[in-house]
């Protein structure tokens, strides 16, 4: 679903990504994972053609971004941060955005989505009473309207409580048919949802299984503290 073949980018002189190799299969769960700075959101802007591709190239659903823009319909994207209407309800956002889109939005499916995430109670409320966690949960259903087989998510849990966090991992668990590629710096949330991890360091990625992943953070974690207590 996601193949990246020889990947660089950089910025003047500095060079963020350096040959970069991935491979993500259809309904794998892959997380990426890196210190800050490290490149991830170069790599996602990358993938979303938001960033020109330097050198290499990148296939979403065996299309690759460059030369078409068949890729578009297999993939959606919840930036960390996005903009919603305040002063509408959940169910109009949804309808203006999917207008946005289509001439005529698919009321059966808005209903759907916002089941999936769990608003349909809060379908009518206008969004300025919503909770940090409930418009995330917004935002993953105008994800989820357009069906897309690809989630390409930006720390879909920054800044929520815990009780906001449970929540979106909870739908993102649910969601058996999606491949989803998600930035993330907790390690419980990853273990939670993912299979795979995207380890970027120093301008390349190792891919691993979230347990190896899991062994090696622990061993890393380790030797920093014994260094610290020397
Ligand atoms: N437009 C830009 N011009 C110059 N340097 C940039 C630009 N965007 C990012 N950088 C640099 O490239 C490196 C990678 O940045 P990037 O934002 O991709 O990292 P990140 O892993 O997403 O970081 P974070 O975890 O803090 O969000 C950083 O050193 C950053 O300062």
């Amino acid at each position: 679903m996601i193949n990246i073949q020889g990947l660089s980018q950089y910025y003047g002189k500095k060079i963020v990504l350096n040959d970069v190799h991935l491979g993500v299969e259809e309904k794998e769960r892959c997380a990426l994972v890196g210190r800050n700075g490290s490149g991830k959101s170069t790599l996602i802007h990358s993938m979303l053609g938001l960033l020109p591709v330097k050198k290499g190239s990148i296939l979403l659903g065996g299309h690759c971004t460059r030369k078409t823009d068949k890729w578009k319909k297999e993939v959606a994207y919840l930036p960390e941060k996005f903009h919603l209407y305040p002063q509408l309800t959940a169910n109009e956002n949804l309808r203006f955005f999917a207008e946005l889109q289509d001439s005529k939005p698919d009321d059966e499916r808005v209903e759907q989505v916002l089941t999936q995430v769990r608003l349909e109670e809060n379908r009518s409320d206008k969004i300025h009473t919503f909770s940090k966690g409930m418009l995330q949960r917004l935002g993953l259903a105008l994800m989820l309207y357009y069906d897309a087989k690809l989630l390409i998510l930006d720390e879909p849990t920054s800044g929520l409580d815990p009780i906001g966090r449970a929540e979106i991992l909870s739908i993102l668990q649910s969601l058996k048919d999606k491949t989803i590629f998600l930035s993330s710096h907790h390690m419980d949330e990853i273990q939670q949802v993912c299979t795979h991890v995207a380890y970027l360091n120093d301008g390349k990625i190792t891919k691993y299984t979230v347990a190896d992943f899991t062994k090696k953070m622990g061993e890393e974690l380790a030797y920093a503290k014994n260094k610290k207590a020397i």
